[in-house]
């Protein structure tokens, strides 16, 4: 489990976090969205215990993360500008890997490798930009981390590759519970990834959610009243996030259950009545709307 509490950080006049509380639960995947310069990488490296925050504490299952030897042992941070050792083939790195990580597991390295076709004795430096990233994955994967943090982790994999870490990130926090915090400019490249997402700007964290609960709680409603007049009557009784009207339609970003919401509609005499699913997308844009800010450039 992951605690960030009340954390600032600041470089010079520049403040990068600011006073940012967040909880990742053992076993969920926990997507941090955010425009360039919000603020991720900083926070992501204080939680990798690789910079010390200024102000508030920042806990992994209890334990202070910064320089925290045995923590670290179990914390596995792919950067979005990887290192490796100059020189060093796929062989040497693994090995690196496996005196740095306690819980390397070597079975799991060599079972990984039809995944990445990526030969052992290549050096990694002068591998692609996408394959530099799965030998990343492939290594952090094999460290059997608790504690698993991406900066910007899809950027440069093809689409097959991306699928396929995907389905090896849901299998071991489904097999093994590891914990996934992964930051990302982009809603759709992570939607299906997470099961909680947060949206940060300026160094906070502005809404977070869990993906669930928004899919069954916000619906997009299509309305047409027999009697217009009844309309504003109707409205107060719904939890409205957005309103528009096209003609005598009416368009509404509704919140609640869907059963609650055609209990309450159906009390008036209806001509046309549509209650459609929202992608996360369009939940994310009115939920910021109804807090008033423009959030669009970070969900598209
Ligand atoms: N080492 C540093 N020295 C000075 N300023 C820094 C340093 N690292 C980050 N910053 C500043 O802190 C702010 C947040 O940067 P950060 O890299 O954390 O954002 P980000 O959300 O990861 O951005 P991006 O999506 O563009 O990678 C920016 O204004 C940046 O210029």
């Amino acid at each position: 489990m992951i605690q960030v509490l009340s954390v600032s950080k600041q470089y010079n006049k520049q403040l990068a976090v600011n006073d940012l509380s967040l909880t990742v639960k053992k076993g969920s995947i926990y997507g941090l969205l955010g425009s360039n310069g919000a603020g991720k990488t900083s926070l992501l490296k204080m939680i990798a215990g690789i910079n010390r925050q200024d102000k508030g504490t920042i806990k992994i299952d209890k334990q202070p993360a910064f320089e925290n030897i045995p923590i670290k042992e179990r914390v596995a941070f792919i950067p979005d500008v990887l290192y490796f050792f100059p020189q060093a083939t796929v062989a040497q790195m693994a090995a690196q890997y496996k005196e740095y990580y306690p819980n390397w597991n070597q079975q799991r390295f060599e079972q990984l490798k039809p995944a990445f076709k990526i030969e052992l004795d290549r050096k990694v430096h002068r591998l692609s930009k996408g394959m530099k990233r799965q030998v990343a994955f492939w290594l952090a994967l094999s460290a059997m981390p608790d504690v698993l943090i991406l900066d910007e982790p899809i950027d440069g994999l093809d689409p097959v590759m991306r699928q396929k870490i995907k389905n090896l990130l849901f299998q071991d926090v489904a097999e093994r519970e590891m914990t996934v915090l992964i930051s990302s400019h982009n809603l759709r490249e992570i939607e299906d990834l997470c099961d909680h997402v947060g949206i940060m700007h300026q160094g906070k964290i502005l809404i977070e959610k869990e993906i669930d609960d928004l899919k069954t709680d916000t619906h997009k409603v299509q309305l047409a009243l027999s009697d217009p007049s009844q309309e504003e009557q109707l409205f107060n009784k719904l939890n409205i996030l957005h309103q528009e009207k096209r003609g005598s339609v009416s368009l509404l970003i509704v919140k609640g259950r869907e059963d609650q919401i055609h209990e309450i509609i159906h009390s008036t005499e209806v001509i046309l009545f549509d209650l459609l699913p929202l992608t996360l997308e369009e939940i994310f844009i009115y939920e910021m709307e109804d807090v008033g800010y423009e959030i669009e450039k970070i969900l598209l």
